[in-house]
C-alpha cells in the first residue's frame, strides 16, 4: 500500500482540504501521514485515519524527512505558502530537499498534485534507488 505524506501551511490548509476531498476516493486504500495540525483537518475531512505527526514549526517537517530517508513515504504532497513568511523555514526547505534526494513524486501545488493522482506512472511500483553519492565520494578523494 502506499504511504503519502500531507503538509500544507495555514494559508493553504483550505486549498488541500479541497483537492483532497475532491480526490476521496483516490485516498482509499493509501496510507496517510502528516504534519500534526494538517493530518486533523484531512482525516476530519476524509473520515479516514491519518498518522498525525508534530505540528511543523515542532518538528513535523523534520518528522516526515526523516520518513522519506527510511523510504516509508511514497508521495509528498506539501502545499506551502508561497506568500507568507515561516518561522521554520530550513525545515521546509530541508523537507523539500529530501523529497528530491531520494526521488519520490513531490507535489507543491494543486496542479502538479492532479497530475500525480492522474499519472499511470504513479501507479505502477517504479523502483527505488538509493541515491547515487559516488559524485561527492570522488570530490572527497580528491581533496
Ligand atoms: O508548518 C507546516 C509545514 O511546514 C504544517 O504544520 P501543521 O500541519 O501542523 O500546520
Amino acid at each position: 500500500m502506499k504511504t503519502i505524506a500531507l503538509v500544507a501551511h495555514d494559508g493553504k490548509k483550505q486549498a488541500l482540504l479541497r483537492w483532497v476531498t475532491t480526490h476521496k476516493d483516490f485516498f482509499a486504500d493509501k496510507q496517510l501521514v502528516a504534519t500534526g495540525t494538517t493530518g486533523k483537518l484531512v482525516a476530519e475531512a476524509l473520515q479516514q485515519p491519518v498518522q498525525c505527526l508534530a505540528s511543523g514549526p515542532l518538528g513535523g517537517d523534520q518528522q516526515i524527512g526523516a520518513m522519506i530517508a527510511e523510504q516509508k513515504i511514497d508521495w509528498l504532497v506539501f502545499f506551502w505558502d508561497p506568500l507568507s513568511s515561516q518561522p521554520h523555514d530550513p525545515d521546509v526547505k530541508a523537507l523539500i530537499r529530501l523529497a528530491v534526494v531520494w526521488n519520490i513524486p513531490v507535489a507543491c501545488n494543486q496542479a502538479t498534485a492532479d497530475f500525480i493522482v492522474h499519472s499511470s506512472l504513479y501507479q505502477q511500483d517504479y523502483q527505488r534507488e538509493v541515491p547515487d553519492f559516488s559524485v561527492y565520494q570522488q570530490r572527497l578523494d580528491k581533496q
